[in-house]
């Protein structure tokens, strides 16, 4: 048996149909339910920051989560699979005619990347104040909460439509298979076997 942690939402939709497809059943979490077990597999519906929190702890095997995610909490974990999901870049956001001021004494950074952001300064030697936020990050320079923002640029379309620009990237991100390093020496066979058959799907 082999537990996976999914993120709630797209990405566990669309891994879930890549699992369909690999091992010919049909997946989906019933209702309010939280766990579904079928064929071998332990699937729990996690949120997308909880993930990477319940491989480290082994209480799952693996999990599917975004590389800005992964960068973000730290742990040493296995990177099993680019699954080619979610992609998506981490990149600043800045008030439309406005560039990120270099000289300037002091940064405010409006982001949920808290760490992200904080290492990209270090490399420049740069002092800057991070602002901690949960979501709507692209609100906080137009309130003057931050000069500009780090966040997860798609299309680049929630920060056309609040008056920012995409600035320079920070890192390329998209959802990968990760794994608890326990686990995988004591699961190998059944892990490598599970990646052949995911990877066949990509
Ligand atoms: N617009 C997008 N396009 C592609 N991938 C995205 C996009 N937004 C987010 N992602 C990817 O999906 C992950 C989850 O994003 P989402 O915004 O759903 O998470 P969250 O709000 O941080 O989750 P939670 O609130 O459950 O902790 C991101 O960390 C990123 O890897
Ligand atoms: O470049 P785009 O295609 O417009 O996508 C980027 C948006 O998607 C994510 O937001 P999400 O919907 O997860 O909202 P939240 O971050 O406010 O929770 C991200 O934080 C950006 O706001």
């Amino acid at each position: 048996m082999l537990t996976i942690a999914l993120p709630k939402g797209r990405i566990a939709k669309e891994t879930l149909e890549k699992f369909e497809a690999a091992f010919g059943e049909k997946f989906i979490f019933e209702d309010r339910k939280l766990i579904l077990e079928k064929a071998g597999f332990r699937f729990l519906n996690v949120r997308n920051q909880d993930v990477p929190t319940y491989v480290m702890h082994g209480a799952a095997d693996l999990g599917v989560v975004g590389l800005d995610v992964l960068e973000e909490k730290e742990y040493d974990l296995i990177k099993l699979l680019d699954l080619e999901l979610g992609r998506c870049k981490v990149a600043f956001g800045l008030k439309r005619g406005e560039e990120l001021d270099f000289n300037k004494s002091k940064i405010t950074i409006a982001t949920k990347h808290e760490k992200i952001a904080k290492r990209y300064f270090e490399e420049k030697a740069m002092a800057v104040d991070i602002i901690k936020l949960y979501g709507s990050i692209e609100l906080a320079p137009l309130v003057d909460l931050a000069d500009c923002i780090v966040d997860i640029v798609e299309t680049g379309e929630t920060m056309k439509q609040n008056g920012l620009e995409v600035g320079p990237t920070i890192m390329e991100s998209s959802a990968h298979l990760i794994v608890n390093k326990n686990s995988f020496y004591a699961k190998k066979d059944l892990i490598l076997d599970l990646k052949e058959k995911i990877e066949a799907q990509l």
